[in-house]
């Protein structure tokens, strides 16, 4: 609601109220209708201040009303009827101005903000484009180039920003509400001509041609093929080029294809999805609101390599006293520098002084005797692990969590050696840890509902985004990889290269396809793994392994020191090791068509659609056994680790929306024709659950659950 208070006897104050953060619901606009129609009546009333309760001024749309049929009144003509008042009308935004928020801000005759305050047109993140005017509004009050920026990134600004922008007229450190009262008393009486934002010339370009020209090459090649951030930039051009009334009608005909659009469904999913994953909950019933994490002060982190260095700059970040421990004196000095380097270049980005004092650097374990949890980010062996987690054991106080930063290895065996395995789960970083927002937090069978609380809340201290996820080789975002990746190498051997699958991959919107991923990766990474299963194997049957087709292909590789950028060669040829620049290899292409013909393989044709549906769907039919097994508690859960951690494009929502998107019924008949092709390949076999979800007529994504409930039921 909005609620309409006098204050001062000649203020009409109107409070946005709708926890939490006062989205434009239809009662809330309805409410703001009628305060504005109440306050110009009031003759007492010289001027009107519009803020939100609870210290937020507005998050926006009400997003959970998105795709419903709309109620109250729309947005624009209450924005418009702010604007035409006669009497002065001044937001006073704490907190939040997003999205319809700022929208409504501008519609106001003028803007206070508190130092403290964020704002910003973010719709561009939902699959939207600023449609209550905002793409009208914004460049013709601070300019085309700034107004381009906010609209097609949707990044927050801050209140010093949005001063120097020419955004807000002024900014408190004290009370806002109080502050925007004093203002708008004294500006009541005076003249509000100049003050109509729709009334403002969009200030001019000599060179506007270019500057589209350039904004959308840019918007095009940060995209990965989503459609909201072109129409943004076609929505500002209307502003720039048209009168505003016909500006808005380009901006509602743009708004009306996104609106529909399987994209916004997507990111909007994504958006929710984004914040689902927090209420966690584990097979034993343990679950978020009933599990109390325990604060986390003092962190030790063992092991300085690439990932110990990114965990450790995390979170001296985030403020916590990190002891760091590496046992080779000279790769502790150079983890010290590296550390100190990632830490002065963060924080002279943000503005702030480096938190060098945060860290104590040690080549003894013992010191990590008084810290509350250790994160162990040594090589990934299991047996060198195993030894850190009994010396562990030995030196830690009791009580203390001890994590581990292993991207696969079985929780539980590290878990049985140390005496209390109930304070054991895994914390998968993703690289760079200090950048990258995801973390699997993994439990095995026997860690605590506290340990899990506490590693799912310390990821949120240190800003990511935290997914718990059971324990099983490769945990959920590993794990689906692997059939994908099989596929990938198996398309080679049938015909394709790895820049015709890339291509093909990177069209649908993944950063990086299969083989320039693995390049970057590191193709050693995986053939240790698959030396450590047994998989690599002189004398085996080359194509086949414990019965099932193998592609011996990127062993084959590694055996000829090719292990991708790094050393200059891999999938593909590069410059000189450790460049990014990947070249189509001849090489690579010769030794595919002698691998073929001595296995016989007559290479043939294959399409987009093949390398799509078999990558894809292989990847989609792990992540319902994921399910089936309890792994993840949901689809959203699986999604949000491929959006964040393998940069599954978001404006497809994530591998099981897009199964969803697509149609189960569809992704179960290709999977079950490809699984006929070729039967020694069990991840093509479509499993039990993606069977009960067609069975049970296909429900949606947001129904799954009940399905699974019923599967685990019947286990
Ligand atoms: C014609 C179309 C006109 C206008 C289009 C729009 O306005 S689209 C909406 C634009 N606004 C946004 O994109 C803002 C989205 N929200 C956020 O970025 C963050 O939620 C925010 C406001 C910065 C707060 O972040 P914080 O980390 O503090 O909290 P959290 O994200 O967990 O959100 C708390 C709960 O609020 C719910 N929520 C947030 N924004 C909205 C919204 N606009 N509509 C509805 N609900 C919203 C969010 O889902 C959380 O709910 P929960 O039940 O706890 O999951």
């Amino acid at each position: 609601m909005a609620q309409y208070t006098r204050i001062s006897g000649s203020v009409g104050l109107i409070t946005l109220k709708n926890p939490p953060v006062n989205a434009l619901s239809a009662v809330v606009r309805q409410g703001i209708v009628d305060s504005v129609e109440r306050a110009l009546g009031e003759p007492e009333v010289k001027c009107l201040v519009i803020c939100g309760q609870s210290g937020k001024f507005c998050g926006g749309a009400d997003i959970r009303e998105f795709g419903k049929k709309m109620t109250g009144p729309p947005l624009i003509p209450v924005f418009h009827a702010i604007e035409a008042a006669a009497k002065p009308v001044v937001a006073a935004i704490e907190g939040i101005a997003l999205g319809g928020g700022l929208e409504l801000a501008l519609g106001c005759h003028y803007r206070i903000a508190h130092s403290k305050a964020k704002l910003g047109l973010p719709e561009v993140t939902l699959g939207l484009l600023p449609a209550a005017a905002g793409s009208q509004r914004l460049p013709r009050l601070i300019g085309v180039p700034a107004a381009l920026d906010l609209i097609t990134t949707g990044r927050h600004v801050t209140a010093a920003e949005a001063l120097q922008l020419g955004i807000v007229d002024q900014v408190t450190d004290h009370n806002t509400v109080d502050a925007a009262v004093k203002f708008a008393l004294s500006v009541a009486g005076q003249s509000l001509d100049a003050r109509r934002i729709s009334t403002f010339p969009c200030p001019r370009l000599s060179n506007l041609d270019a500057v589209f020209e350039a904004a959308m090459q840019k918007v095009r090649q940060a995209a990965r093929g989503a459609i909201a951030p072109v129409a943004c930039v076609q929505a500002v051009r209307a502003a720039a080029t048209l009168p505003y009334a016909q500006g808005l009608e380009r901006e509602k005909e743009l708004m009306a294809t996104l609106f529909t659009s399987g994209q916004a469904r997507a990111l909007q999913y994504s958006f929710f999805a984004q914040r689902a994953v927090g209420r966690w909950s584990m097979p034993s019933g343990a679950r978020w609101d009933t599990s109390k994490p325990k604060p986390i002060r003092k962190a030790a982190v063992i092991g300085l390599g690439t990932m110990g260095r990114g965990i450790t700059v995390g979170l001296a970040q985030a403020g916590l006293s990190v002891v760091a421990v590496e046992t080779q004196e000279k790769q502790l000095m150079e983890a010290k520098q590296a550390v100190s380097g990632m830490l002065e270049r963060g924080a002279k980005k943000r503005g702030v002084s480096p938190p060098l004092g945060n860290i104590s650097y040690s080549s003894n374990i013992k010191t990590v005797g008084d810290v509350d949890l250790v994160i162990e980010a040594v090589f990934e062996d299991m047996a060198l692990k195993k030894e850190v987690f009994q010396q562990l054991s030995a030196v830690c106080r009791p009580g203390t969590f001890l994590c581990t930063n292993t991207s696969g290895l079985d929780i539980d065996d590290l878990a049985s050696q140390t005496p209390n395995p109930e304070l054991v789960v895994g914390m998968h970083f993703f690289a760079p840890a200090h950048v990258m927002k995801l973390l699997e937090v993994v439990y095995g069978p026997r860690s605590s509902p506290q340990a899990v609380a506490t590693a799912m809340q310390l990821g949120k201290v240190i800003g990511k985004v935290s997914v718990a996820v059971g324990n099983c080789q490769g945990f959920v975002g590993n794990r689906m990889l692997s059939p994908y990746l099989s596929q990938a190498n198996f398309l080679l051997e049938e015909g394709a290269t790895p820049e015709f699958v890339d291509q093909v991959l990177e069209e649908f919107g993944f950063a990086m396809g299969a083989f320039r991923m693995s390049d970057l990766s590191g193709l050693d990474v995986g053939w240790r793994v698959r030396k450590a299963a047994g998989l690599v194997v002189p004398g085996k049957p080359a194509r086949m392994r414990q019965g099932c087709r193998y592609s011996p292909l990127g062993d084959l590789l590694c055996e000829q020191g090719r292990f991708g950028q790094k050393t200059g060669s891999g999938w593909y040829q590069y410059d000189k090791p450790g460049s990014r620049v990947a070249k189509p290899d001849p090489w690579l292409h010769s030794f595919l068509e002698e691998y073929r013909a001595r296995h016989g393989l007559v290479a043939r044709r294959i399409d987009h659609q093949e390398v799509l549906e078999r990558c894809l769907y292989s990847l989609i039919n792990e992540g319902f056994r994921i399910l089936e097994e309890g792994i993840a508690a949901g689809p959203e859960d699986i999604d949000v680790i491929y959006v964040l951690g393998y940069s599954w494009p978001r404006h497809r929502g994530g591998p099981m929306f897009y199964a969803d998107m697509v149609g189960l019924t569809r992704v179960l008949e290709r999977l079950e024709f490809y699984h006929q092709a070729h039967p020694d390949v069990p991840s093509l076999q479509p499993c039990n659950l993606l069977r009960k979800l067609v069975a049970s007529g296909t429900p949606p994504i947001h129904r799954w659950r009940e399905v699974i409930k019923k599967v685990h039921s019947q286990l």
